[in-house]
């Protein structure tokens, strides 16, 4: 039996950060530990310099010695070895060859975060000459994720940042160094007035994520949070654009609350774990003004919405696979179904599609169709469901004119954003647990993403679905979820109508 049920208890991953001590508190290592320790990570630290300042003013750096440097990273990593690194201020050329000869030899290696401190933003250099040059040259290789601003990006590539044309020009010169991936920051990015944008690229995908500037003069140590934000979440074993979403609202949840602890400006807040929908960033969507302007591939766009289902509780629903089964359960009295046949052409399954429509209708029920969107508008059906793929080839706009519901699968915090923009009728969650239906490319998610999924979609519908069953119901249902998808829970039992009325007995609960 399954006593778990997917609630096991997370391992604390360790993070860590080689960065410079600043003795205000508000950045460098002293952000970074309370920023790791804040989301659930164990911070363990390398110092690269210590820094004399306060909210004011940097009054002296010191590098530590080659020595001191190399030995805090032996030290580490004989028995603490990292999940995810974040790499800070690196202040001499010595500090990056080590580091990057250190990188080269680590037989596992974990996931680089390097967040390329050129410039403190109090304006004192902490940089030696000639470090740029070996940043480019040796550093960059070992590097998954780079996080400049658009004045770092300008230092390392030359390239001036007037147009999105610029931006992926610099992002290009990084990534033929070797880099995996760059976030540049929007805090600098003068593109867009009042959105501070963040673009996204690892020169296949693009992500763009906007939030309304906030203006606090208490930001002192943001990129440092930020980046070992990524960096815990990636460690929690979140996909990368799920920590970029996380950071981003991990950030704007701390930027708000902000406030001074000397004189001059304050660092942010740190809050735990953020939940309020208000701090999480706008997913830029590819047809939107700011997707043209950034010119990012793709149609998608806000567009009117989709009508709705007029409940948020559209209970069990069962996901099947032919007409038969559509006609057993509506016999049962299930009212949310699906229609799901795979790898068939329209005209193959077009006479299955008619029927379960009109079956759907006879029994007042809501019958979506799985991925046949076009018979789905020219039989009338009650709704279309549609995943993620589906979303580069589906005319959303035709859907939603022809008065259609629209129900769209997700796999994290990105999706979610993402699919939220387009105004759908409902949010699948998915795969909670591990799944025999499908090969899923994601995880599965497991109760507690679940809960926390589910409280911030707080305003539309959504659908768990991926390996649920009887067993595990009760638990899902308590997230807060407001339906439950199956397929084989119901499609493999041996006495389907106790499986529905069993489950129908938890959702009434
Ligand atoms: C309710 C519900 N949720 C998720 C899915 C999966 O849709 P998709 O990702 O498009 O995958 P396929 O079902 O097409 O294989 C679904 N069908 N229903
Ligand atoms: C079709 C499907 N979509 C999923 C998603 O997460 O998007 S999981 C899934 C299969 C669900 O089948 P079962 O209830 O047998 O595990
Ligand atoms: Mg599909």
């Amino acid at each position: 039996m399954d006593k778990t049920l997917g609630r096991t208890s997370v391992k604390t991953p360790i993070v860590w950060t080689i960065a410079g001590s600043d003795s205000g508190g508000g950045a460098g290592i002293q952000a970074d530990l309370h920023t790791i320790n804040s989301l659930g990570g164990y911070g363990c630290s390398v110092i690269s310099a210590v820094t004399a300042q306060n909210s004011v003013a940097v009054r002296l750096v010191e590098a530590v010695s080659d020595e001191m440097f190399s030995s805090q990273l032996d030290s580490l990593a004989d028995d603490m070895p990292a999940d995810v690194i974040k790499v800070g201020l690196l202040s001499t050329v010595s500090q990056v060859e080590l580091l990057a000869t250190f990188l080269a030899a680590l037989e596992t290696k974990p996931y680089v975060i390097y967040d390329p401190i050129a410039v403190a933003s109090s304006g004192a250099n902490m940089a030696q000459a000639g470090l740029q040059q070996a940043v480019l040259e040796t550093l960059l290789p070992h590097i998954d994720l780079l996080t400049p601003n658009a004045d770092e990006l300008e230092i390392l590539t030359k390239v001036i940042i007037t147009s999105s044309h610029d931006i992926r020009r610099s992002a290009k010169v990084l990534l033929d160094k070797g880099c995996g991936s760059i976030l540049i920051k929007g805090g600098h990015l003068e593109l867009v007035d009042d959105v501070c944008m963040d673009f996204w690229t690892n020169g296949e995908r693009e992500i763009v994520l906007g939030t309304p500037r906030i203006d606090s003069p208490h930001s002192h140590g943001t990129g440092c949070s930020l980046s070992s934000a990524i960096a815990t979440v990636l460690a929690l074993d979140y996909p990368i654009e799920d920590a970029l979403v996380l950071a981003k609202a991990y950030l704007n949840q701390g930027l708000k609350a902000a406030s001074a602890k000397g004189k001059g400006p304050g660092p942010i807040a740190h809050l735990g774990w953020p939940t309020d929908p208000t701090d999480f960033p706008d997913v830029i969507l590819p047809g939107s003004e700011l997707g043209r302007l950034l010119n990012l591939q793709g149609e998608l766009a806000a567009g009117q919405g989709f009508a709705s289902c007029n409940t948020d509780k559209l209970g069990l629903y069962p996901v099947v696979d032919s007409v038969e089964w559509c006609q057993k359960l509506l016999d049962m009295g299930i009212k949310t179904l699906q229609l799901r046949i795979k790898g068939k052409t329209d005209a193959e399954v077009e006479a299955d599609v008619i029927a379960a429509i009109k079956l759907g209708k006879q029994y007042q029920a809501r019958m979506f169709i799985n991925d046949y969107w076009q018979l789905a508008i020219k039989h009338g059906a009650y709704g279309v469901h549609l995943g993620q793929e589906d979303l580069n080839d589906a005319v959303l706009p035709q859907i939603s004119r022809a008065g259609l519901r629209l129900g769209l699968s997700t796999h994290g915090y990105y999706e979610m954003l993402r699919a939220k923009k387009l105004k759908p009728s409902y949010i699948a969650l998915g795969h909670i647990f591990p799944t025999q239906t499908k090969d899923m490319p994601s995880r599965p998610q497991g109760l507690i993403r679940l809960e926390k999924y589910a409280a911030l979609m707080n305003d539309i519908p959504t659908v768990a679905i991926g390996g649920i069953n009887l067993e595990r119901a009760p638990q899902v249902w308590q997230t807060g979820v407001g339906s439950i998808a199956v397929v084989t829970a119901i499609t493999l039992a041996d006495d389907p109508q106790a499986v529905v009325d069993a489950f129908n007995a938890v959702l009434e609960s």
